[in-house]
């Protein structure tokens, strides 16, 4: 699992690991860290030219510190101050090694920017010197490695509101903060590198399956299992206007853990799903879960669907079955899928506004309507009612492609049937949904059918225990 932590979390933390070691440790952890990472970036130390941008907190004494650490084994490091406060021990110690202070002239021709200007102490945003240096990096395409996170993002909330530094690799300290996860500025940090320190932490807010986190969770089928103890999910998708997003949803949810997938809708559409998928039933009987809504156009029947989320199973509402949804009802057992524009709709608010800030609506949907709230997108932020909530940072953008989202419903509908709670089916299928894309993709283009036809690979690969970069 990968924990992101609050500000507030890392502080109180940090206090109290500072209080029993000696004055200046936890800096050079970070600091030995970040040089180590800094010249693995760069591939060379001796001759490379590193120009470090210093703020006026100790986010700067970790880039002035580490400059040291590289200066000793010989790259010419040049310290732009932003402050007149900048450390003034990690000053002194540049110098000592050898390291010199320079201007914003020296960027062009350096072989690495490293982005000291603000961490968890910073406001979002660049002031003009900083942004300006930030600039000349872009014009000359060198790149920056940001200390901690880059500098001008909202550390705790992932959002970007103003300018803000673009890096090729953060370097962070103790354990990732929200905005390493959550887009836009998850967008922002490229790889990320985590540099023990030595904190002890409480549980984090926001998390991260990796694959033994989903292989843990994954429901597998035991010697005494029967089709039906595997879990059957109910598929209430797809119309005349689009019968495609039935066959998708139906790929995705065979390529699942149930034992058994009934589908409910027009006879023309279920003869479609039957024709791909021979193994599927049509017509009502007993399931364990639902999954509801991909392509039903203006076919919705909205009493049917309150029907199903007012009654025990676990209901996994998409895309137009979304409009069915309302804030009364126990919905503890509900797992919603929208994308942006649909949760915008949900919530009353524009969807631009919901792009800039995908952590606070999705946690907001989730309050208001008592729902997990799986909101797609590059990240996928999953929200529970209690505020806790899970990010899938691995898909490829190739996945954006018609039909992604039916595929997702019925993996997720699936996991549902086979036991998983809400949260868990979510993460779990948002994992294998990315890992099938990355298969699929291969680094180029990738249709819905073909993604659904590698969530087998992509889940034997996390049960075997090979990381598929999922
Ligand atoms: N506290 C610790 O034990 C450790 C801290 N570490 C580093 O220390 C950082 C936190 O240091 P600080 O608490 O000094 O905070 P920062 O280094 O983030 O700097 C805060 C200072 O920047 C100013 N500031 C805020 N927003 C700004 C903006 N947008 N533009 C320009 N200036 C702005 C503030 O007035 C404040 O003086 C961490 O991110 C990490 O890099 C690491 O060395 C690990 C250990
Ligand atoms: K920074």
């Amino acid at each position: 699992m990968r924990h992101a932590h609050t500000v507030e979390q890392v502080r109180a933390a940090e206090a109290e690991l500072m209080a029993r070691l000696p004055e200046g440790t936890l800096m050079q952890r970070a600091a030995t860290g970040l040089a180590v990472a800094i010249s693995n970036f760069i591939g060379h130390v001796y001759g490379a030219r590193v120009v470090l941008l210093v703020g006026s907190g100790d986010n700067g004494g970790d880039a002035l510190y580490a400059g040291e650490k590289l200066a000793r084994r010989g790259a010419g490091v040049i310290a732009v101050l932003l402050s007149d406060k900048a450390h003034p021990a990690g000053l002194a110690a540049l110098l000592v090694a050898g390291g010199r202070v320079g201007s914003t002239e020296d960027i062009a021709t350096a072989d690495v920017v490293v982005d000291g200007i603000v961490g968890i102490g910073g406001r979002p945003g660049l002031k003009p010197q900083a942004l300006a240096a930030v600039q000349a990096a872009e014009e000359h395409g060198v790149p920056i490695v940001a200390v901690d996170m880059p500098s001008g993002v909202d550390v705790d909330t992932g959002e970007t509101p103003t300018e803000h530094v673009k890096a090729a690799l953060t370097v962070t300290f103790g354990t990732h903060k929200i905005c390493h996860l959550i887009d836009p500025a998850a967008a922002a940090c490229g790889p990320v590198h985590l540099v023990e320190i030595g904190l002890d932490l409480p549980p984090a807010g926001v998390q991260s399956l990796q694959t033994a986190d989903v292989r843990a969770l994954y429901p597998l089928p035991r010697g005494e299992s029967d089709k039906y103890s595997r879990g059957v999910l109910g598929l209430i998708a797809g119309s005349s206007q689009y019968p495609g997003a039935a066959v998708i949803a139906a790929t995705g949810a065979l390529a699942g853990p149930i034992g058994m997938l009934r589908y409910i809708g027009p006879d023309s559409v279920a003869e479609a799903v039957r024709a791909a998928h021979p193994e599927v039933v049509a017509g009502e009987g007993r399931v364990q879960a639902w999954a509801v809504g991909s392509g039903l156009g203006d076919e919705l029947d909205v009493a049917k669907v309150r029907e199903l989320l007012d009654a025990e199973e676990p209901v996994l509402l998409d895309a137009d079955g979304l409009k069915a949804l309302d804030e009364s009802g126990d919905h503890d057992e509900v797992l919603i899928t929208p994308h942006a524009g649909e949760l915008a709709r949900l919530l009353g608010v524009e969807r631009t506004v919901v792009e800039a800030e995908r952590l606070k609506h999705a946690r907001m949907a989730a309050e208001q309507f008592d729902v997990t709230v799986l909101l797609k997108g590059s990240t996928t932020v999953i929200a529970r009612p209690d505020g806790e909530v899970r990010v899938n940072t691995n898909a490829t953008a190739w996945l954006a492609t018609a039909g992604a989202g039916d595929v997702l419903a019925g993996l997720c509908g699936s996991l549902l049937a086979g036991g998983l709670n809400p949260l868990d089916a979510a993460s779990v299928g948002a994992y294998l949904h990315a890992a099938a894309a990355n298969l699929a993709s291969a680094g180029g283009p990738a249709t819905a059918i073909q993604v659904a036809g590698k969530v087998a690979e992509a889940t034997r690969l996390v049960l075997l225990e090979i990381d598929s970069g999922g």
